[in-house]
């Protein structure tokens, strides 16, 4: 397989007992490049991720990550990628130092190495002056910088990100999409899953998952397009709709005109 690509699947499938959660998905994902998975609930982003990041093998199909091979290098796999979930993974009683500390200890960062990525690190999430806060006592946007500052410990080649900003305010939303695309321009290729569509807008290339197939996949601009759309929002609904052949019924504009009559009517 080619090395141009971070990731390379070929009909990779998961099946648990007799559903078929994952079922034949093909990616190709450049090295640099930030991609996106996208979906209703249950699509299967996750299980997905899960077998790219070497925790869950496969029931069929294959794969190379980084040019690791799925299932004979998933340890190599584990070790070499930057993994973030969207529960974040962090020990909320040690200390955004200790969290640190602690993931740097399991990928055995010298001591030097350990303190250089830390600082690296403290700036990059602009944690200056909350080293010595717990964890657990911080807000939202602070824990989660501080998870991706614990998946970046190691300095990996390709960051999985599985709805890292879901429940995050706005603000830290962007703060976070910010340091995304720093990361994407030093070369560092980022796979994300997310159920917003103005962070999906800014990906470079995103499948759409439905039902454990990828129905859809091109750049953001490439899907609007092929279905006349406005937006990769309306894109998604009208995939959606043609699957289920139910159609949603109003979109944002039109409940924000419903909710004026009925205060209209109110009054
Ligand atoms: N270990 C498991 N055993 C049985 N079924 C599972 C298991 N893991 C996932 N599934 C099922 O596989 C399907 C896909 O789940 P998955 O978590 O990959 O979806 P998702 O697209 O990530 O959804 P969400 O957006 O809600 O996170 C779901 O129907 C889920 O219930």
């Amino acid at each position: 397989m080619k090395t141009e690509y971070s990731i390379i699947t070929e009909n990779l499938t998961k099946k648990f007992d007799d559903f078929t959660a994952v079922d034949g998905i093909n990616l190709k994902i450049r090295k640099g490049q930030i991609y996106g998975l996208l979906g209703p609930n249950g699509a299967g982003k996750s299980t997905t991720i899960r077998m790219i990041c070497g925790v869950l093998t496969p029931t069929k199909g294959k794969g190379e990550v980084l040019g690791l091979d799925l299932y004979s290098q998933a340890e190599d796999i584990r070790q070499n990628i930057g993994y973030m979930s969207q529960r974040f993974s962090l020990y909320e009683d040690l200390t955004v130092l200790e969290n640190l500390s602690f993931y740097a200890s399991i990928y055995s960062l010298t001591r030097g190495e350990k303190k250089e990525r830390i600082a690296e690190l403290i700036k990059m999430a602009g944690l200056e002056g909350k080293e010595k806060r717990l964890a657990g006592q911080l807000s939202g946007g602070w824990k989660q910088r501080l998870a991706l500052g614990c998946a970046l410990i190691h300095k990996p080649k390709l960051l999985i990100l599985d709805e890292p900003t879901a429940g995050v305010d706005p603000v830290s939303r962007r703060i976070f999409w910010e340091l995304i695309y720093q990361l994407a321009n030093q070369g560092i290729t980022i796979l994300v899953t997310t159920h917003y569509m103005d962070e999906a807008e800014s990906c470079d290339e995103v499948s759409f998952i439905f039902k454990g197939k990828i129905l859809a996949k091109g750049t953001p601009e490439e899907l609007i397009e092929s279905k006349n759309a406005n937006n990769l929002e309306d894109v998604f609904i009208s995939y959606v709709e043609e699957q289920t052949g139910q159609k949603v019924k109003t979109s944002f504009n039109d409940m924000r005109f419903i909710c004026n009559r009925k205060e209209g009517r109110k009054k």
